[in-house]
Protein backbone atom coordinates (compact mmCIF):
# COMPACT_ATOMS: atom_id res chain seq x y z
CA UNK A 1 0.00 0.00 0.00
CA UNK A 2 1.30 4.04 -0.87
CA UNK A 3 2.31 5.42 2.12
CA UNK A 4 4.11 3.28 4.54
CA UNK A 5 6.95 4.07 5.84
CA UNK A 6 10.56 2.02 4.31
CA UNK A 7 11.81 -0.98 5.83
CA UNK A 8 13.02 -2.84 2.98
CA UNK A 9 10.50 -4.63 0.51
CA UNK A 10 9.94 -8.14 0.21
CA UNK A 11 8.33 -10.36 -2.10
CA UNK A 12 6.21 -13.21 -2.66
CA UNK A 13 7.06 -14.91 -5.49
CA UNK A 14 4.29 -17.58 -7.17
CA UNK A 15 6.45 -19.60 -9.72
CA UNK A 16 9.69 -21.32 -9.79
CA UNK A 17 9.98 -22.38 -13.43
CA UNK A 18 12.30 -20.49 -16.43
CA UNK A 19 10.98 -17.25 -15.31
CA UNK A 20 10.66 -17.73 -11.74
CA UNK A 21 14.72 -19.18 -11.42
CA UNK A 22 16.07 -16.74 -13.62
CA UNK A 23 14.42 -13.88 -11.71
CA UNK A 24 15.41 -15.31 -8.27
CA UNK A 25 19.43 -15.91 -9.83
CA UNK A 26 19.10 -12.52 -11.43
CA UNK A 27 17.77 -10.42 -7.62
CA UNK A 28 20.10 -12.67 -5.81
CA UNK A 29 23.13 -11.80 -8.02
CA UNK A 30 23.32 -8.28 -6.27
CA UNK A 31 26.75 -7.23 -7.14
CA UNK A 32 27.46 -5.22 -9.77
CA UNK A 33 24.06 -3.85 -10.32
CA UNK A 34 21.35 -1.43 -8.95
CA UNK A 35 21.87 -0.22 -5.24
CA UNK A 36 17.66 -1.14 -4.77
CA UNK A 37 18.52 -5.16 -5.22
CA UNK A 38 20.09 -4.60 -1.47
CA UNK A 39 16.60 -3.57 -0.30
CA UNK A 40 14.78 -6.48 -1.79
CA UNK A 41 14.14 -9.81 0.20
CA UNK A 42 12.84 -13.00 -1.57
CA UNK A 43 10.41 -14.01 1.24
CA UNK A 44 7.89 -16.64 -0.02
CA UNK A 45 8.08 -18.62 -3.33
CA UNK A 46 5.53 -20.77 -4.22
CA UNK A 47 5.46 -23.87 -6.16
CA UNK A 48 3.37 -26.72 -7.07
CA UNK A 49 5.72 -29.26 -5.80
CA UNK A 50 8.13 -29.92 -3.40
CA UNK A 51 10.18 -32.64 -4.35
CA UNK A 52 11.36 -30.83 -8.00
CA UNK A 53 15.10 -30.30 -8.25
CA UNK A 54 15.77 -26.64 -8.48
CA UNK A 55 18.28 -24.61 -9.85
CA UNK A 56 18.63 -22.02 -7.06
CA UNK A 57 19.44 -22.13 -3.01
CA UNK A 58 16.59 -20.64 -1.31
CA UNK A 59 17.07 -20.76 2.51
CA UNK A 60 15.16 -23.25 4.30
CA UNK A 61 10.98 -22.62 4.12
CA UNK A 62 11.04 -20.13 1.65
CA UNK A 63 9.58 -22.63 -0.98
CA UNK A 64 5.68 -23.26 -0.17
CA UNK A 65 2.85 -24.81 -1.74
CA UNK A 66 0.58 -22.73 -0.23
CA UNK A 67 0.22 -19.43 -2.45
CA UNK A 68 -2.94 -18.48 -0.96
CA UNK A 69 -0.40 -17.92 2.25
CA UNK A 70 1.35 -15.86 0.09
CA UNK A 71 -1.00 -13.83 -1.53
CA UNK A 72 -2.65 -12.98 2.32
CA UNK A 73 0.42 -13.04 4.24
CA UNK A 74 0.75 -9.35 5.98
CA UNK A 75 4.58 -9.42 5.80
CA UNK A 76 4.47 -9.27 1.78
CA UNK A 77 4.78 -6.35 -0.10
CA UNK A 78 4.90 -7.39 -3.83
CA UNK A 79 3.63 -10.65 -5.50
CA UNK A 80 5.08 -12.00 -8.33
CA UNK A 81 3.26 -13.64 -10.16
CA UNK A 82 5.16 -15.68 -12.77
CA UNK A 83 3.47 -19.56 -13.04
CA UNK A 84 1.32 -18.51 -15.61
CA UNK A 85 -2.08 -19.71 -16.81
CA UNK A 86 -5.49 -18.15 -16.32
CA UNK A 87 -6.49 -19.31 -12.92
CA UNK A 88 -5.54 -19.78 -9.98
CA UNK A 89 -3.34 -16.80 -11.74
CA UNK A 90 -6.38 -14.60 -11.46
CA UNK A 91 -7.67 -15.02 -8.38
CA UNK A 92 -4.30 -14.78 -6.47
CA UNK A 93 -3.80 -11.86 -8.43
CA UNK A 94 -6.95 -10.31 -7.29
CA UNK A 95 -6.91 -11.51 -3.50
CA UNK A 96 -3.48 -10.09 -3.42
CA UNK A 97 -4.31 -6.66 -4.63
CA UNK A 98 -7.64 -6.65 -1.88
CA UNK A 99 -4.96 -7.65 0.29
CA UNK A 100 -3.10 -3.97 -0.65
CA UNK A 101 0.28 -5.97 -2.94
CA UNK A 102 1.45 -4.16 -5.68
CA UNK A 103 1.66 -6.71 -8.55
CA UNK A 104 4.21 -7.89 -10.76
CA UNK A 105 3.38 -10.16 -13.75
CA UNK A 106 4.67 -12.07 -17.08
CA UNK A 107 1.01 -13.32 -17.40
CA UNK A 108 -0.09 -11.72 -20.85
CA UNK A 109 -2.88 -14.67 -20.78
CA UNK A 110 -4.38 -13.41 -17.50
CA UNK A 111 -3.77 -9.82 -18.47
CA UNK A 112 -5.22 -10.16 -21.94
CA UNK A 113 -8.48 -10.95 -20.81
CA UNK A 114 -9.19 -10.34 -16.88
CA UNK A 115 -6.72 -7.20 -17.14
CA UNK A 116 -10.13 -4.99 -16.99
CA UNK A 117 -11.03 -6.45 -13.91
CA UNK A 118 -7.24 -6.57 -12.05
CA UNK A 119 -6.57 -3.10 -12.95
CA UNK A 120 -9.78 -1.64 -12.19
CA UNK A 121 -9.38 -3.84 -8.50
CA UNK A 122 -5.40 -2.37 -8.01
CA UNK A 123 -6.80 1.40 -8.57
CA UNK A 124 -9.00 1.19 -6.04
CA UNK A 125 -6.68 -0.29 -3.65
CA UNK A 126 -4.19 1.90 -4.58
CA UNK A 127 -1.39 -0.60 -5.82
CA UNK A 128 0.44 -1.30 -9.13
CA UNK A 129 0.58 -3.74 -11.89
CA UNK A 130 3.67 -4.17 -13.17
CA UNK A 131 3.88 -6.07 -16.79
CA UNK A 132 7.27 -5.39 -18.57
CA UNK A 133 7.71 -8.97 -19.38
CA UNK A 134 4.62 -10.16 -20.30
CA UNK A 135 5.18 -8.69 -23.99
CA UNK A 136 8.53 -8.84 -25.89
CA UNK A 137 9.84 -10.63 -23.09
CA UNK A 138 13.24 -8.64 -21.57
CA UNK A 139 12.67 -6.09 -24.39
CA UNK A 140 11.25 -2.93 -23.10
CA UNK A 141 8.32 -1.65 -24.61
CA UNK A 142 5.85 -1.48 -21.90
CA UNK A 143 7.02 1.29 -20.01
CA UNK A 144 8.63 3.27 -22.93
CA UNK A 145 4.64 3.47 -23.95
CA UNK A 146 3.75 4.23 -20.96
CA UNK A 147 5.95 6.59 -20.47
CA UNK A 148 9.03 7.17 -22.65
CA UNK A 149 6.04 7.56 -26.07
CA UNK A 150 3.35 8.59 -23.79
CA UNK A 151 2.93 11.93 -25.35
CA UNK A 152 2.91 10.40 -28.47
CA UNK A 153 -0.06 9.82 -30.50
CA UNK A 154 -0.02 6.14 -31.61
CA UNK A 155 -0.94 5.64 -35.21
CA UNK A 156 -0.12 1.74 -35.28
CA UNK A 157 2.08 -0.59 -33.37
CA UNK A 158 2.99 -3.72 -35.35
CA UNK A 159 5.11 -6.56 -33.77
CA UNK A 160 6.80 -9.76 -33.86
CA UNK A 161 5.78 -10.72 -30.49
CA UNK A 162 6.13 -14.65 -30.69
CA UNK A 163 9.85 -16.57 -30.72
CA UNK A 164 8.49 -19.78 -31.72
CA UNK A 165 6.77 -18.89 -34.77
CA UNK A 166 9.62 -16.75 -35.70
CA UNK A 167 12.30 -19.05 -35.55
CA UNK A 168 10.08 -21.71 -37.83
CA UNK A 169 9.12 -19.47 -40.13
CA UNK A 170 12.58 -18.78 -40.54
CA UNK A 171 13.81 -21.87 -40.25
CA UNK A 172 11.58 -22.23 -43.23
CA UNK A 173 12.78 -19.70 -45.02
CA UNK A 174 16.34 -20.65 -44.74
CA UNK A 175 16.38 -24.36 -45.36
CA UNK A 176 12.91 -24.10 -47.46
CA UNK A 177 11.17 -26.51 -45.13
CA UNK A 178 7.92 -27.43 -44.28
CA UNK A 179 6.36 -26.07 -41.06
CA UNK A 180 5.54 -30.09 -39.85
CA UNK A 181 9.07 -30.81 -40.14
CA UNK A 182 10.54 -27.92 -38.45
CA UNK A 183 8.21 -27.13 -35.73
CA UNK A 184 8.76 -30.98 -34.81
CA UNK A 185 12.32 -30.16 -34.79
CA UNK A 186 11.60 -27.27 -32.66
CA UNK A 187 9.89 -29.64 -30.02
CA UNK A 188 12.78 -31.94 -29.98
CA UNK A 189 15.40 -28.68 -29.17
CA UNK A 190 13.01 -27.31 -27.02
CA UNK A 191 12.00 -24.18 -29.14
CA UNK A 192 8.37 -25.00 -29.12
CA UNK A 193 6.42 -26.30 -26.63
CA UNK A 194 5.05 -30.03 -26.25
CA UNK A 195 1.77 -28.33 -26.93
CA UNK A 196 2.72 -25.54 -29.10
CA UNK A 197 -1.12 -24.18 -30.17
CA UNK A 198 -0.91 -20.62 -28.31
CA UNK A 199 2.07 -20.20 -30.39
CA UNK A 200 1.68 -21.67 -33.42
CA UNK A 201 -2.45 -20.58 -33.85
CA UNK A 202 -1.43 -16.98 -32.95
CA UNK A 203 -3.18 -16.74 -29.45
CA UNK A 204 -0.23 -15.42 -27.65
CA UNK A 205 0.34 -12.88 -30.00
CA UNK A 206 -3.01 -12.02 -29.74
CA UNK A 207 -2.67 -11.74 -25.82
CA UNK A 208 0.42 -9.57 -26.68
CA UNK A 209 -1.21 -7.34 -29.22
CA UNK A 210 -4.22 -6.24 -26.71
CA UNK A 211 -1.68 -5.22 -24.35
CA UNK A 212 0.37 -3.35 -26.60
CA UNK A 213 -2.98 -1.67 -28.38
CA UNK A 214 -4.02 -0.74 -24.60
CA UNK A 215 -1.40 0.64 -23.81
CA UNK A 216 -1.17 2.59 -27.42
CA UNK A 217 -4.34 3.68 -27.76
CA UNK A 218 -5.28 4.53 -24.29
CA UNK A 219 -8.37 2.12 -24.23
CA UNK A 220 -9.16 -1.34 -23.02
CA UNK A 221 -9.30 -3.62 -25.70
CA UNK A 222 -11.97 -7.09 -25.83
CA UNK A 223 -9.70 -10.11 -26.57
CA UNK A 224 -12.15 -11.96 -28.01
CA UNK A 225 -12.17 -9.07 -30.62
CA UNK A 226 -8.77 -9.30 -31.75
CA UNK A 227 -8.38 -11.78 -34.83
CA UNK A 228 -5.84 -13.86 -34.67
CA UNK A 229 -4.31 -16.42 -37.48
CA UNK A 230 -1.81 -18.63 -36.99
CA UNK A 231 1.25 -20.33 -39.18
CA UNK A 232 0.09 -23.64 -39.81
CA UNK A 233 -1.17 -23.06 -43.41
CA UNK A 234 2.12 -21.13 -44.69
CA UNK A 235 3.89 -23.85 -47.05
CA UNK A 236 8.05 -23.85 -48.32
CA UNK A 237 5.28 -23.12 -51.81
CA UNK A 238 4.18 -19.91 -50.20
CA UNK A 239 7.55 -18.75 -48.71
CA UNK A 240 9.03 -19.44 -52.48
CA UNK A 241 6.61 -17.16 -54.46
CA UNK A 242 6.75 -14.52 -51.43
CA UNK A 243 10.67 -14.43 -51.59
CA UNK A 244 10.44 -14.40 -55.69
CA UNK A 245 7.98 -11.49 -55.43
CA UNK A 246 10.52 -9.52 -52.59
CA UNK A 247 8.71 -10.20 -49.51
CA UNK A 248 8.89 -12.50 -46.60
CA UNK A 249 6.48 -13.86 -44.60
CA UNK A 250 6.20 -13.13 -40.91
CA UNK A 251 3.36 -13.58 -38.10
CA UNK A 252 2.72 -10.06 -37.18
CA UNK A 253 0.61 -8.71 -34.63
CA UNK A 254 -0.77 -5.56 -35.67
CA UNK A 255 -2.90 -2.85 -34.10
CA UNK A 256 -3.67 0.20 -36.27
CA UNK A 257 -5.93 3.06 -36.23
CA UNK A 258 -7.90 3.05 -38.63
CA UNK A 259 -10.07 5.95 -38.36
CA UNK A 260 -7.89 9.23 -37.96
CA UNK A 261 -10.08 9.87 -34.58
CA UNK A 262 -9.15 11.54 -31.21
CA UNK A 263 -7.34 9.04 -28.87
CA UNK A 264 -10.55 8.38 -27.28
CA UNK A 265 -12.61 7.93 -29.95
CA UNK A 266 -10.51 6.20 -32.16
CA UNK A 267 -11.54 3.10 -34.37
CA UNK A 268 -8.62 0.02 -34.02
CA UNK A 269 -8.02 -2.61 -35.89
CA UNK A 270 -6.44 -5.29 -33.89
CA UNK A 271 -5.27 -9.14 -35.32
CA UNK A 272 -2.35 -11.39 -35.57
CA UNK A 273 -1.90 -13.18 -38.93
CA UNK A 274 0.70 -14.56 -41.16
CA UNK A 275 1.63 -11.40 -43.28
CA UNK A 276 4.03 -11.11 -46.82
CA UNK A 277 6.79 -7.78 -45.60
CA UNK A 278 8.45 -6.08 -48.16
CA UNK A 279 12.36 -7.58 -47.66
CA UNK A 280 12.95 -3.67 -47.19
CA UNK A 281 11.06 -3.32 -44.23
CA UNK A 282 12.46 -3.10 -40.79
CA UNK A 283 10.62 -6.17 -39.32
CA UNK A 284 11.78 -7.88 -42.54
CA UNK A 285 14.80 -8.97 -40.98
CA UNK A 286 13.93 -10.54 -37.20
CA UNK A 287 15.00 -13.60 -37.46
CA UNK A 288 15.30 -16.53 -35.42
CA UNK A 289 13.69 -16.57 -31.65
CA UNK A 290 14.56 -12.60 -31.63
CA UNK A 291 11.47 -10.26 -31.39
CA UNK A 292 10.91 -6.74 -32.64
CA UNK A 293 7.83 -3.92 -32.27
CA UNK A 294 7.50 -1.06 -34.84
CA UNK A 295 5.79 1.84 -32.92
CA UNK A 296 4.86 5.03 -34.77
CA UNK A 297 3.36 8.07 -33.88
CA UNK A 298 3.49 11.62 -33.72
CA UNK A 299 5.75 13.30 -33.06
CA UNK A 300 8.22 10.51 -33.06
CA UNK A 301 7.72 8.87 -36.18
CA UNK A 302 9.02 5.21 -36.41
CA UNK A 303 10.76 3.39 -33.22
CA UNK A 304 11.86 0.01 -33.41
CA UNK A 305 12.13 -2.66 -30.18
CA UNK A 306 14.29 -5.31 -30.37
CA UNK A 307 15.50 -7.67 -28.63
CA UNK A 308 14.77 -11.02 -26.95
CA UNK A 309 11.26 -12.09 -26.83
CA UNK A 310 11.67 -14.59 -24.22
CA UNK A 311 14.33 -17.12 -22.30
CA UNK A 312 15.01 -17.43 -18.66
CA UNK A 313 17.53 -14.32 -18.14
CA UNK A 314 15.82 -11.66 -20.89
CA UNK A 315 12.54 -12.88 -19.29
CA UNK A 316 14.22 -12.13 -15.82
CA UNK A 317 15.62 -8.98 -16.43
CA UNK A 318 12.05 -7.34 -17.30
CA UNK A 319 10.42 -8.50 -14.42
CA UNK A 320 13.23 -7.30 -12.25
CA UNK A 321 13.21 -4.21 -13.24
CA UNK A 322 9.43 -3.71 -12.41
CA UNK A 323 10.16 -5.07 -9.05
CA UNK A 324 13.22 -2.35 -8.50
CA UNK A 325 10.93 0.42 -10.11
CA UNK A 326 8.03 -0.27 -7.24
CA UNK A 327 10.80 -0.59 -4.79
CA UNK A 328 11.95 3.18 -5.43
CA UNK A 329 7.95 4.12 -5.45
CA UNK A 330 7.58 2.49 -2.03
CA UNK A 331 10.52 3.98 -1.07
CA UNK A 332 10.14 7.45 -2.16
CA UNK A 333 6.77 7.13 -0.31
CA UNK A 334 3.84 8.49 -2.65
CA UNK A 335 0.72 9.23 -1.38
CA UNK A 336 -1.23 8.72 -4.33
CA UNK A 337 -0.40 6.42 -7.88
CA UNK A 338 2.45 7.06 -10.47
CA UNK A 339 -0.64 8.38 -13.30
CA UNK A 340 2.50 7.05 -15.83
CA UNK A 341 3.11 3.59 -13.46
CA UNK A 342 -0.56 2.94 -13.33
CA UNK A 343 -3.40 1.94 -15.60
CA UNK A 344 -5.37 5.54 -16.49
CA UNK A 345 -8.30 4.12 -18.79
CA UNK A 346 -11.32 2.50 -18.40
CA UNK A 347 -13.49 2.89 -21.77
CA UNK A 348 -13.33 -0.32 -24.02
CA UNK A 349 -11.55 0.96 -27.70
CA UNK A 350 -13.97 0.11 -30.80
CA UNK A 351 -12.48 -2.62 -32.63
CA UNK A 352 -13.35 -3.07 -36.22
CA UNK A 353 -14.70 -6.13 -37.79
CA UNK A 354 -11.72 -7.78 -40.21
CA UNK A 355 -14.05 -7.83 -43.01
CA UNK A 356 -13.50 -3.63 -42.80
CA UNK A 357 -9.89 -3.89 -42.78
CA UNK A 358 -8.25 -2.49 -46.10
CA UNK A 359 -5.06 -4.59 -47.36
CA UNK A 360 -3.34 -5.93 -49.84
CA UNK A 361 -3.66 -10.02 -50.76
CA UNK A 362 -1.45 -12.48 -52.03
CA UNK A 363 -3.55 -15.48 -52.90
CA UNK A 364 -2.41 -18.99 -54.30
CA UNK A 365 -4.29 -20.54 -57.09
CA UNK A 366 -4.33 -24.17 -58.25
CA UNK A 367 -6.40 -24.04 -61.48
CA UNK A 368 -7.59 -26.11 -64.65
CA UNK A 369 -4.46 -25.08 -67.27
CA UNK A 370 -6.94 -24.01 -70.02
CA UNK A 371 -6.95 -20.22 -71.74
CA UNK A 372 -9.03 -17.84 -70.01
CA UNK A 373 -8.92 -18.89 -66.53
CA UNK A 374 -6.45 -15.66 -65.54
CA UNK A 375 -9.63 -13.70 -67.64
CA UNK A 376 -11.76 -15.31 -65.26
CA UNK A 377 -10.26 -14.37 -62.42
CA UNK A 378 -9.77 -11.09 -63.50
CA UNK A 379 -13.18 -10.32 -64.70
CA UNK A 380 -14.99 -11.60 -60.91
CA UNK A 381 -12.12 -9.58 -58.72
CA UNK A 382 -12.89 -6.27 -61.35
CA UNK A 383 -16.80 -7.07 -60.44
CA UNK A 384 -16.35 -6.22 -56.41
CA UNK A 385 -13.86 -4.07 -56.55
CA UNK A 386 -10.99 -5.60 -56.27
CA UNK A 387 -7.80 -4.18 -58.42
CA UNK A 388 -4.51 -6.59 -59.18
CA UNK A 389 -1.12 -5.84 -58.78
CA UNK A 390 0.16 -8.70 -59.94
CA UNK A 391 -0.76 -12.27 -61.83
CA UNK A 392 1.95 -14.78 -61.82
CA UNK A 393 1.42 -18.28 -63.26
CA UNK A 394 4.78 -19.60 -62.97
CA UNK A 395 4.51 -23.55 -61.99
CA UNK A 396 2.44 -26.46 -62.30
CA UNK A 397 1.14 -29.22 -59.72
CA UNK A 398 0.64 -32.30 -61.44
CA UNK A 399 -1.89 -31.81 -64.16
CA UNK A 400 -3.16 -27.92 -62.04
CA UNK A 401 -1.84 -24.72 -63.17
CA UNK A 402 -0.50 -22.82 -60.39
CA UNK A 403 -1.68 -18.98 -60.03
CA UNK A 404 -0.22 -16.26 -57.48
CA UNK A 405 -2.42 -12.80 -57.37
CA UNK A 406 -1.55 -9.94 -55.27
CA UNK A 407 -3.90 -7.28 -55.17
CA UNK A 408 -3.95 -3.54 -54.71
CA UNK A 409 -5.60 -2.41 -50.89
CA UNK A 410 -9.06 -3.97 -50.71
CA UNK A 411 -11.98 -3.89 -48.19
CA UNK A 412 -11.65 -7.65 -47.13
CA UNK A 413 -14.84 -8.20 -46.90
CA UNK A 414 -15.05 -6.86 -50.57
CA UNK A 415 -12.08 -10.10 -51.39
CA UNK A 416 -13.70 -12.75 -49.78
CA UNK A 417 -16.76 -11.78 -51.83
CA UNK A 418 -14.85 -12.16 -54.82
CA UNK A 419 -12.64 -15.06 -53.56
CA UNK A 420 -16.38 -17.15 -52.90
CA UNK A 421 -17.22 -16.77 -56.43
CA UNK A 422 -14.20 -17.78 -58.08
CA UNK A 423 -13.96 -20.59 -56.10
CA UNK A 424 -16.88 -22.09 -56.95
CA UNK A 425 -15.92 -21.61 -60.80
CA UNK A 426 -15.98 -24.88 -62.48
CA UNK A 427 -11.92 -23.83 -63.70
CA UNK A 428 -10.77 -23.60 -60.00
CA UNK A 429 -9.41 -27.04 -58.62
CA UNK A 430 -8.10 -24.85 -55.17
CA UNK A 431 -7.33 -21.55 -53.20
CA UNK A 432 -4.58 -22.75 -51.09
CA UNK A 433 -3.18 -20.08 -49.74
CA UNK A 434 -4.50 -16.62 -48.71
CA UNK A 435 -2.23 -13.94 -46.78
CA UNK A 436 -2.70 -10.18 -45.98
CA UNK A 437 0.49 -8.02 -47.61
CA UNK A 438 1.98 -5.18 -45.77
N1 LIG B 1 9.35 -18.86 -20.49
C1 LIG B 1 9.54 -17.67 -21.05
O1 LIG B 1 10.56 -17.42 -21.72
C2 LIG B 1 8.52 -16.60 -20.89
C3 LIG B 1 7.43 -16.78 -20.09
N2 LIG B 1 6.54 -15.78 -19.89
C4 LIG B 1 5.42 -15.96 -19.00
O2 LIG B 1 5.92 -16.15 -17.69
C5 LIG B 1 5.07 -16.99 -16.94
C6 LIG B 1 5.85 -18.17 -16.40
O3 LIG B 1 6.37 -18.91 -17.49
P1 LIG B 1 7.47 -20.06 -17.29
O4 LIG B 1 8.42 -19.69 -16.23
O5 LIG B 1 7.96 -20.37 -18.64
O6 LIG B 1 6.54 -21.26 -16.77
P2 LIG B 1 7.00 -22.65 -16.14
O7 LIG B 1 5.98 -23.64 -16.55
O8 LIG B 1 8.42 -22.92 -16.41
O9 LIG B 1 6.88 -22.40 -14.55
C7 LIG B 1 5.66 -22.26 -13.90
C8 LIG B 1 5.90 -22.26 -12.41
O10 LIG B 1 4.68 -22.01 -11.74
C9 LIG B 1 4.39 -23.04 -10.81
N3 LIG B 1 2.95 -23.29 -10.87
C10 LIG B 1 2.18 -23.34 -11.99
N4 LIG B 1 0.89 -23.59 -11.65
C11 LIG B 1 0.87 -23.70 -10.30
C12 LIG B 1 -0.15 -23.95 -9.36
N5 LIG B 1 -1.42 -24.13 -9.74
N6 LIG B 1 0.18 -23.98 -8.05
C13 LIG B 1 1.46 -23.80 -7.67
N7 LIG B 1 2.48 -23.55 -8.52
C14 LIG B 1 2.18 -23.50 -9.81
C15 LIG B 1 5.19 -24.27 -11.25
O11 LIG B 1 5.48 -25.05 -10.12
P3 LIG B 1 6.42 -26.37 -10.22
O12 LIG B 1 7.80 -25.86 -10.51
O13 LIG B 1 6.33 -27.01 -8.89
O14 LIG B 1 5.84 -27.19 -11.35
C16 LIG B 1 6.43 -23.60 -11.85
O15 LIG B 1 7.37 -23.35 -10.87
C17 LIG B 1 3.93 -17.37 -17.91
O16 LIG B 1 2.87 -16.47 -17.73
C18 LIG B 1 4.57 -17.16 -19.27
O17 LIG B 1 3.62 -16.90 -20.28
C19 LIG B 1 6.71 -14.53 -20.47
C20 LIG B 1 7.78 -14.29 -21.28
C21 LIG B 1 8.73 -15.32 -21.60
N1 LIG C 1 5.95 -18.75 -26.13
C1 LIG C 1 6.43 -17.41 -26.26
C2 LIG C 1 7.40 -17.04 -25.17
C3 LIG C 1 6.80 -16.23 -24.15
O1 LIG C 1 6.22 -15.20 -24.31
C4 LIG C 1 7.18 -17.23 -27.59
O2 LIG C 1 7.40 -18.22 -28.30
O3 LIG C 1 7.49 -16.08 -27.92
NA1 LIG D 1 8.99 -6.62 -22.36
Amino acid sequence: MLGATFMGVKLGILGLGTVGTGTVKLLQDKNGRHPLLQDIEIYRVGVRSLDKPRDVQLPEGVITTDLEGIVNDPEIDIVVELMGGLEPARTLILKAIANGKHIVTANKAAISRFGAEIFTAANQAGVYVMLEASVGGGIPVIQPLKQSLSVNQISAVTGIVNGTTNYILTRMQTEGSDFADVLADAQKLGYAEADPTADVDGWDAGDKIAILASLGFGGRINREQVYCEGIRQVSKTDIAYASKLGFVIKLLAIAQNVKNGHRDNSLLSVRVHPTLVPQTHPLASINGVYNAILVEGEPIGQVMFFGPGAGEGATASAVSADILNLVANLKTNHAHLNPTLACRHQHYSEIAPISELVTRFYTRFLTEDHPGVIGQLGTCFGKHGVSLESVVQTGFHGQLAEIVVVTHDVREGDFRQALAEIAAMPAINSIPSIFRVL
